[in-house]
């Protein structure tokens, strides 16, 4: 939570002061997806109650043609946010925006690990700020390798790990989604389950952690739901519209900028 909100949460679980926010800001595996991955239909039903209502911006670690069809099929119809802050995408059919990498330094950890381990590299194609491969080895045989790469942030997400450049993160992007928006990182909910969902509750308003989160995720975030995985993300959108703590526009639109 920001400091210059006025909303915060006692350790019984009632709002002090009721301030109301303009925006919701969701990562995507965990949170509005089973732990296989499967989009989780009580997540889908939820974001169409408030499809074209609210601002919804996907803040995910998966490339951006994945993050962008979800986008499309959930009916967030707002920037998104792929590569764990790297790309952002500030309407469905806009070229992306991508901050700048140190990818030189990407690669060669990566060509290192992989003369130590046999990794599963993920959409090697598709990927072009970050790198990402299959939890096939612990992260304690894994971290001795990267000491050198002062530029290198080993991110754990849970369904992947991660190599992103120190300098970017879905709380970055999200300062800078929001300012494209005319809105304030502060103006938004956030919701996740994972270590690079930590900067993303920092930035935003307000933050949710889903059950199924880990201990760490759950101690950043501001309040903890009762329910795993997309039921979570469900439950999240019920609390806030039971307490009247969004703002939902009477017309469905676009926020796309
Ligand atoms: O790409 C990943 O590993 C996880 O993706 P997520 O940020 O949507 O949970
Ligand atoms: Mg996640």
């Amino acid at each position: 939570m920001t400091a210059a909100n006025t909303t915060s949460i006692s350790e019984y679980g009632f709002f002090f002061f009721m301030a109301r926010f303009s925006g919701i800001v969701t990562d995507i595996d965990g949170t509005v997806t089973h732990d296989d991955r499967r989009l989780s239909v009580e997540a889908l039903k939820a974001a169409h109650t408030i499809s074209g209502r609210i601002p919804v911006v996907l803040a995910s670690g998966n490339t951006l043609c994945f993050t962008r069809a979800i986008s499309k099929m959930m009916g967030t119809r707002s920037p998104l946010i792929a590569e764990n802050g790297g790309l952002l995408l500030p309407s469905y059919d806009a070229d992306p925006i991508r901050i700048e990498p140190c990818m030189d330094e990407l690669n060669a950890a990566l060509a290192l690990l992989l003369e130590h381990f046999d990794l599963t590299v993920f959409d090697s194609r598709d990927r072009v700020t970050d790198i990402s491969f299959a939890k096939t080895v612990s992260k304690e045989d894994i971290l001795p390798y990267l000491t050198d790469f002062q530029n290198i942030h080993f991110v754990d997400a849970e369904f992947a790990y991660h190599l992103t450049d120190k300098n970017i993160c879905k709380g970055d992007a999200l300062q800078r989604t929001a300012k494209m928006m005319s809105m304030k990182a502060g103006d938004f909910v956030a919701v996740g389950d994972s270590n690079n969902d930590i900067d993303l509750f920092h930035a935003s308003g307000f933050s949710f952690a889903v059950a199924n989160a880990t201990d760490t995720v759950k101690k950043e975030a501001d309040y903890v739901l009762q329910k795993s995985f997309g039921d979570g993300f469900a439950e999240m959108i019920d609390y806030l519209l039971q307490n009247d703590l969004i703002e939902l526009e009477d017309e469905r639109r676009d926020y796309y900028v």
